[in-house]
């Protein structure tokens, strides 16, 4: 199995391009399948994730074409309406093709994702919504079937609690249903102002989107477009990390600065110069030591659970004590045993984690459990003392393109091997 070694010590400098959104990807490919024509979509990331879509749209009878970062897909072969359990238990957001194939087909099979590392993260608000379009449900031997006579109905929902996922199913569904949808206590992360966009241009009515309120006007049809995916928030705030941590000076280019302000400001707090131009974000450090920070995660505009991993490890390796609260997934300091291996001092009670930072870490063999615990791995690695060797990587595959090679590329110590 594949391991990543990282030898600690290297200030990074330099600049480093952004992938395309993992997070936006994935339900823009599942959208696909509301289209009457073929749906040609940029700035792909190489992920593992992305290539597993690719082979759950395919297994659905959609035409796929990968070339570069582009991915082209044609729905217009689809002759399958099921999602099975080999692929859905890889990766949860397959779930997102539940509300496309029951808008446009009107039956859905798609297995219940089960929990992860992270937290049990069910799927009751994605069920709750599309019933409240008028979709009859049912959950039978690990499966979602969902069905509906003729179109679905737009309605007034309000979601219990704010769910990305649950967001976009609903929000995907509606887009072909009969009459007005609006959507009350919607998730507002950029990802579904992505999905909404990529709606709307192939012929969909959203508006709101990014905002707790989304109404959507249904369509009888959706046609083809082409969309470029939005920028990953999440791995530009992963190198901005590693460029704090090792006290270095970096530009993440490509990027949306707009949808990183939670970040941005706890970077800052923690005594990063940050200068932003247009899509480039720099971050200069000056040579010094991040000091500690608090935080706790939230929907957004606050801050991003996805980021809590990586400013654990910065915490860890800064001068200071953080605190940190995890009030989005129940079990999500997977990496807080991982990283006490390489000398962090971290006590957790319940949702809280007390960081007292380290004056030295030092390198260990450690493992993988998540994607994002991975990345605090690798960025408490950056700074540790000799070789942290990272075993479990594909977790780090599903969501960062060529994370080793960006890295090395801004001078740290770091290689993939068998
Ligand atoms: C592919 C993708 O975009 N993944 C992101 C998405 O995951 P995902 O869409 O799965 O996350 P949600 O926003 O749905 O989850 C938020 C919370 O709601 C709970 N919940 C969710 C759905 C449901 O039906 N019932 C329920 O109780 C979850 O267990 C969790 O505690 O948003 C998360 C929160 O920003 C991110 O960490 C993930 O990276
Ligand atoms: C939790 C994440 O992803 P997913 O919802 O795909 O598991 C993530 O991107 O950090």
């Amino acid at each position: 199995m594949q391991k990543i070694i990282v030898t600690g010590g290297a200030r990074l400098h330099g600049e480093v391009r952004i992938s395309g959104a993992k997070n936006a990807v994935l339900p823009i490919l599942c959208a696909t399948l509301l289209a009457d024509a073929p749906v040609r979509i940029t700035n792909v990331p190489r992920l593992h994730d992305v290539l597993t879509t690719a082979k759950l749209l395919a297994g659905l009878g959609a035409g796929v074409v990968h070339e570069g970062d582009a991915m082209t897909v044609d729905p217009r072969s689809v002759n399958s309406h099921v999602a099975p359990y080999e692929l859905v238990k890889t990766m949860r957001a397959s779930v997102l093709v539940l509300g496309p194939l029951l808008a446009k087909f009107g039956d859905a099979e798609v297995s219940l994702p089960g929990g992860c590392a992270i937290g049990s993260r069910p799927v009751d608000l994605h069920i709750k919504g599309l019933q409240a379009l008028g979709a009859e449900i049912t959950v039978d031997r690990g499966f979602i079937h969902a069905r509906s006579a003729g179109r679905l109905k737009g309605a007034r929902h309000v979601f219990e609690l704010v769910s990305v996922g649950a967001t976009e199913n609903v929000l995907m569904a509606a887009a072909l249903a009969d009459g007005t949808t609006v959507l009350e206590n919607a998730a507002m992360e950029p990802e579904i102002v992505d999905l909404a966009d990529c709606l709307n241009a192939m012929g969909a009515k959203i508006s709101g989107a990014g905002t707790p309120r989304i109404v959507v006007e249904g369509v009888e049809k959706l046609g083809g477009c082409e969309h470029a995916v939005i920028a990953d928030r999440i791995e530009t705030g992963t190198f901005l990390v590693a460029a704090a941590m090792t006290g270095g000076r970096v530009t993440a280019t490509h990027t949306r600065p707009d949808t990183l302000d939670a970040v941005l400001d706890k970077l800052r707090e923690a005594g990063a110069d940050i200068a932003i131009d247009g899509d480039r974000i720099t971050l200069d450090m000056h040579g010094k030591r991040p000091r500690a920070v608090n935080l706790t995660t939230a929907p957004h505009p606050a801050f991003p659970t996805d980021m809590q991993a990586q400013f654990m490890a910065l915490d860890c390796a800064a001068d200071g004590v953080g605190v940190i609260n995890e009030t989005i997934f129940e079990n999500r300091f997977m990496h807080v045993n991982e990283l006490l291996r390489l000398g962090a001092d971290i006590r957790v009670d319940g949702h809280t984690a007390v960081v007292r930072g380290a004056a030295k870490l030092s390198g260990a063999p450690v493992m993988a459990t998540d994607l994002r615990a991975s990345a605090s791995l690798i960025l408490a690695g950056l700074v540790a003392e000799g070789e942290t060797t990272i075993d479990r990587i594909y977790h780090l595959d599903r969501g960062y393109e060529n994370i080793e090679a960006k890295l090395s590329a801004l001078g740290a110590g770091i290689r993939r091997v068998d």
